[in-house]
């Protein structure tokens, strides 16, 4: 659990962080996400101890990061690529964390396992790739076997195939009961990983909510039907609750209120023939954006994002 209250960080004249109050709860995973300059790293890093807040307070577990006794067992933490000796190789790095951290060598081997670097242990770290590097500051992440797991965009430089493997890490972490708390720029990324939203911008609080309800505000789910049918699915779909849209004549219709479930039992109740179902959620990115605008420190010139499919 991280409980944050009324936190501000502020350097010389400039406000980073400006008011926060949130709570991080364990058992789910935590989206953090605001655009650059939002605030996010300097919380993590305050939440770490590795910044004092200029007033407000920070508690992981129940105390504040350095009245830990043993904080690497309490809060596992990847900020920003960490510093290692590049000609040290994975496993000397995480067995010399774990000797100065009362860790058992055990525990060493188990993360390099979890982390998919078991074939590149004895390699200089040095030589690491960008995603190597990042599997390798998560491993020492949890080497710890921490209740609270908190990454800076875990997902920088990892190719498809690690972004997965983050996705999952992260779900299991959660199921086994822990904080798990996650910066990110991407909607879209986090609207596949976590379950819960903190959403910040100019280091204020723009939206503490859960993914479900963001993606409600910002006007739900809708599905895409490709049917000969379009007229009689669209009699048969009509409800108080159900919005459907669709050009006169043409085979495709837009349905809200409804899952593609529920549309697909329908059409096969009535022998209707469907060649498409997909759902949409409706522009979380464009939704990310809107509640953002005002925050943004740095804008370029963009194209707004297109609607997004989801399975
Ligand atoms: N040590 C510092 N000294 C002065 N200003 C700082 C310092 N650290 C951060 N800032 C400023 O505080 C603001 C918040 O920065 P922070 O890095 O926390 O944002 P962020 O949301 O993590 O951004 P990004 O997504 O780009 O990493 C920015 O305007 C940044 O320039």
């Amino acid at each position: 659990m991280i409980e944050i209250h009324q936190l501000v960080k502020r350097y010389g004249e400039k406000t980073a962080v400006d008011g926060l109050d949130f709570t991080v709860r364990p058992g789910v995973v935590t989206g953090f996400l605001g655009p650059n300059g939002a605030g996010k790293s300097t919380t993590m890093r305050m939440i770490i101890g590795l910044d004092a807040p200029s007033s407000g307070s920070v508690q992981v577990n129940g105390r504040r990061y350095d009245q830990h006794s043993a904080p690497l067992q309490e809060v596992g933490a990847l900020l920003e690529a960490k510093s290692i000796h590049p000609g040290r190789s994975a496993f000397n790095h995480l067995n010399a964390l774990a000797l100065t951290h009362g860790i058992p060598r055990r525990r060493v081997e188990e993360v390099i396992e979890l982390a998919g670097l078991t074939g590149v242990a004895r390699k200089r770290a040095g030589a690491f790739s960008l995603g190597m590097g990042q599997r390798l500051g998560i491993a020492a992440a949890l080497l710890g076997d921490p209740q609270t797991v908190m990454l800076d965009e875990p997902v920088n430089g990892l190719d498809p195939e690690g972004v997965l493997w983050i996705r999952n890490l992260l779900t299991g972490l959660a199921a086994e009961g822990r904080t798990v708390f996650v910066s990110s720029h991407l909607m879209s990324e986090m609207a596949q990983t976590a379950t819960d939203l903190i959403v910040v911008g100019r280091g204020r609080l723009l939206a503490d909510t859960t993914v479900e309800q963001f993606i409600q505000d910002a006007g739900g789910h809708s599905v895409k039907v490709l049917t000969s049918q379009a007229a009689r699915l669209r009699d048969l779909l009509a409800g108080p609750d159900v919005e459907i849209t669709g050009a006169p004549g043409s085979e495709e219709l837009t349905v809200s209120g409804l899952t593609a479930r529920q549309i697909g039992a329908a059409a096969f109740d009535h022998g209707l023939p469907v060649y498409e179902l997909t759902t949409q959620a409706v522009s979380l990115e464009e939704a990310f954006m809107a509640m953002t605008e005002d925050s943004v420190e740095y804008h370029g010139s963009t194209a707004p994002a297109p609607v997004r499919s989801v399975a």
